[in-house]
């Protein structure tokens, strides 16, 4: 049985006398040790489904299995015990400002019941897994936002929870600081066993530490499974405007009308009308940039690299590009490709 079995959840709330109905029938599964992405854009129901996976939220229907207990049978007492399994970060690290960085992690420790001196050394333990062990006697004033989410990840990690909810964690950092805490997730995850369901609106956050992935658009899932998989071959059109975004769509190709007063040249415009694009998957490590030059060679005509994108999925350097290609030449410069190994789709110039 899956560690977390969410059963065709719904969630109605009623705002000044409308109905939301903010998730639909959700059903999910999510088994021990998973890193598994929960993605979505803003008010698509993500944090909505967080809530009701620890019960902050009681669904409206459905059932809530967590470690094979119904959370919806279980007596308030035995809920705060299950809940203690079951920790959560969050994208503004709600830490006590007032308090110090081992305080912070001290604190819900005495909550606990914890005897005082068990709880500052457990603290001081998890500073040193997430490598902090020099600042437990600043503030969170004097931290860096990398730093903060460190000491939430620490305090999280202090009531030994078997699951750990990210809720837009890494929304609030710049790129390096987002690797370097996914770098921490990761190693929480392996080392600890710990179950970790991240929830973004981050495709490069999924693609980076995710095995399994849910899209969710307005309260539904429309796409679950393999990260790997959808990623290749986004079937939903939520999925491809995250994964293919509007990259086709804002491209120079893409972009539609030219505005008032902007005169398209006649050539430009043949080239549009006659351009199609072509998304390029690179699935193995390879270099792609000898395949895409030696194409060019071989049918001796250029084409536009509207986007060239290399990713680090689970490990492995993956890549994919978004080429502008001369229609006529489109089967040619496809079979090309293909016998290349690369994964070869065209992509609606207007996917949005
Ligand atoms: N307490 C509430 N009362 C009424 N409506 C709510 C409540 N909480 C959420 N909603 C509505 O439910 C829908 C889903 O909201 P939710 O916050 O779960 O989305 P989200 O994907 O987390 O978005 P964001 O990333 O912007 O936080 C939205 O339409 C929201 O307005």
């Amino acid at each position: 049985m899956a560690q977390i079995i969410l059963d065709h959840i719904s969630k109605r709330f009623v705002a000044d006398g409308r109905n939301v109905d903010a998730l639909k029938d959700i059903s999910l599964e999510i088994e021990k040790g998973e890193i598994y992405g929960i993605i979505g854009m803003s008010g698509a129901g993500k944090s909505t489904l967080v809530r009701c996976l620890n019960y902050l939220e009681k669904p409206t229907d459905g059932k809530v299995f967590i470690e094979g207990n119904e959370l919806g049978s279980l007596k308030e007492r035995q809920l705060r015990e299950k809940r203690r399994s079951i920790a959560m970060i969050f994208q503004h690290f709600n830490l006590l400002m007032q308090k110090t960085v081992l305080d912070n992690i001290v604190f819900p420790l005495l909550i606990q019941g914890e005897k005082k001196s068990a709880a500052r050394q457990r603290a001081k333990e998890l500073l040193q897994v997430v490598g902090l062990t020099e600042k437990e006697k600043d503030y969170p004033s004097q931290l860096s936002g990398g730093q903060k989410q460190r000491v939430a990840i620490a305090r999280a990690l202090a009531s030994n929870p078997h699951i750990l909810l990210c809720d837009e964690a890494t929304s609030a950092l710049d790129p390096q600081t987002t690797q370097s805490i996914l770098r921490l997730l990761r190693q929480i995850n392996q080392e600890y066993g710990i179950t970790i369901v991240m929830i973004t609106h981050q495709m490069d956050v999924i693609r980076e530490i995710c095995e399994k992935v849910a899209i969710i658009e307005q309260g539904r899932v429309v796409e679950s499974g393999y990260v790997e998989a959808i990623f290749n071959h986004p079937k939903s059109d939520a999925g491809r405007r995250l994964i293919i975004g509007d990259a086709a769509a804002g491209s120079q190709l893409g972009a539609g009308q030219p505005e008032e007063g902007q005169l398209e040249k006649p050539e430009e415009r043949n080239r549009m009308e006659t351009e199609v694009i072509f998304r390029i998957v690179f699935t193995e490590n390879s270099a792609f940039e000898p395949v895409i030059a030696n194409m060019i060679l071989h049918i001796g005509e250029p084409i536009n690299i509207l986007r060239a994108d290399t990713k680090n999925v689970n490990g492995i350097a993956k890549g994919e590009m978004l080429l502008g290609i001369p229609e006529h030449r489109r089967r040619e410069i496809e079979n090309y490709l293909t016998e290349k190994g690369l994964e070869v789709e065209e992509v609606d110039r207007h996917v949005q």
